[in-house]
């Protein structure tokens, strides 16, 4: 059944339910150090207050235990200064005090509820029906009269705020949801030759990617960097040392090594592995080509050479659309962002780029590189529909 929209959606005076992604790294302090994924929800929240909505935003930070587990007020500071239209902060999600605040809502006001996932059930995976016998879903509703879910970089969890509400409220895809969707779940509309990007350090899942990619004939050319990459050399033959081995070994990725052996013998013309690798020796970068690696025992790979970006910008050069997902080294770290730096320059020269994944994205921005039709707000939710697989809470709206 296809998603409604906001276009769908009678808007005045409505009590509507709208489910964020506005999760967010933060500074020592407790403060939002990138607002990215707020302004990203800008136009979706704008667009319902000007039509006269009532809006309760719902929105989760961090996760329970975790060092970025915070409350919501610096969020709702910072939506208000960037809306258009007033947004207040409740510290409460779904009590007495939280239905009051959205019943007291005037028309093209907002307020933000505290955190759902200081709330245990929200941090839990149900389907859709029991999602919506939770507390949250089950108290809020009646106060609600629709529901819409903007929360495309969290669409892969199936918690009850992103499952649940549909079950019982008329609900709709928000902006970002909609343009997400649009964008990266029609890769095989964009222009050919499309060429793959993988990099970073989720490695089963960017594995899966590449199968997919490659068995769908969505992909062209597949280029690997960054752990990705490692794992690649290795399945190709080539010794990476002692401590990239450890590392790959250290987050149980072996298998993964198996699959992209059983990807190079199956495409192998189509997989580009680096020719060279930057390692860090004595603090320092050092590059080598990969016919003189292994590196000393102490020397892990974190970033590909420079003759691996020149020869990777080549194909990107002639590429239709690049599809970007994962920095090709330890960009964090000034010595190994090149590579990284490098390759997403080269990507931008190719006619349609799109960009999926958070670090990649952080990358982006540190480096200021401008040029890309689309930069995913997601992350495993980009990497999932990149596979081919559903999102639960896509699903749900549908
Ligand atoms: N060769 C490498 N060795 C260790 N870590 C790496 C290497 N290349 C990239 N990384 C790390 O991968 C991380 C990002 O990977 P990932 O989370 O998969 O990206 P994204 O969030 O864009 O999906 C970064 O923190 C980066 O330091
Ligand atoms: O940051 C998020 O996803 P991402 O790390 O895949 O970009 C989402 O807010 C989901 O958060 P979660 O991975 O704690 O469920």
């Amino acid at each position: 059944m296809a998603i409604r929209t906001l276009d769908d959606l009678d808007a005045a005076d409505a009590a509507v339910g709208v489910r964020v992604d506005i999760n967010s790294p933060l500074a020592e302090d407790g403060t939002l150090a990138d607002d990215a994924r707020l302004r990203a929800h800008v136009d979706t929240l704008d667009e319902l207050l000007d039509r006269g909505a009532r809006v309760a935003i719902l929105a989760h930070q961090g996760r329970p235990g975790g060092d970025e587990f915070e409350r919501l007020e610096a969020h709702a500071d910072r939506l208000d200064e960037l809306l258009d239209n007033l947004v207040s902060y409740c510290d409460a999600t779904f009590s007495a005090e939280a239905r009051d605040a959205v019943d007291a809502l005037d028309a093209g006001t907002a307020v933000l509820l505290e955190n759902t996932r200081f709330y245990s059930e929200e941090y839990m995976e149900f389907s859709p029906e029991r999602a919506a016998e939770t507390f949250l879903v089950e108290r809020l509703s009646p106060v609600l009269d629709a529901y819409v879910n903007d929360a495309f970089a969290a669409a892969h969890r199936s918690q009850p705020s992103l499952v649940g509400f549909p079950e019982r409220l008329e609900s709709y895809a928000g902006r970002v949801m909609e343009t997400e969707l649009d964008v990266l779940g029609a890769i095989e509309e964009t222009p050919t030759p499309r060429t793959y990007v993988v990099g970073g350090a989720k490695v089963p899942d960017s594995v899966t990617v590449v199968e997919h990619a490659l068995a769908n004939d969505l992909a062209d050319d597949v280029l690997v960097t960054g752990v990705v990459g490692n794992v690649f050399l290795t399945a190709a033959g080539v010794d990476v040392g002692r401590a990239s081995t450890e590392f790959i070994q250290d987050r149980g990725y072996e298998a993964a090594i198996e699959r992209a052996d059983a990807l190079l013998y199956e495409y192998g013309n189509h997989i580009h592995v680096p020719e060279d690798v930057a390692v860090e020796r004595d603090g320092e970068r050092v590059e080598l080509g990969v016919e003189e690696l292994p590196p000393g025992r102490d020397e892990p790979l974190k970033d590909v050479g420079s003759d691996t970006v020149a020869a990777y910008a080549d194909v990107l050069e002639s590429t239709g659309t690049a599809i970007l997902n994962g920095p090709a080294g330890v960009f964090e770290e000034a010595a190994f962002a090149d590579g990284t730096r490098g390759v997403f320059e080269a990507a931008t020269r190719a006619d349609y780029t799109i960009v999926g994944g958070g670090d990649t994205a952080a990358a982006i921005r540190q480096f200021g590189l401008s040029g890309f039709e689309h930069v995913s707000t997601g992350g495993g939710a980009a990497l999932r529909l990149l596979t081919g697989e559903p999102l639960p809470a896509v699903e749900a709206l549908r």
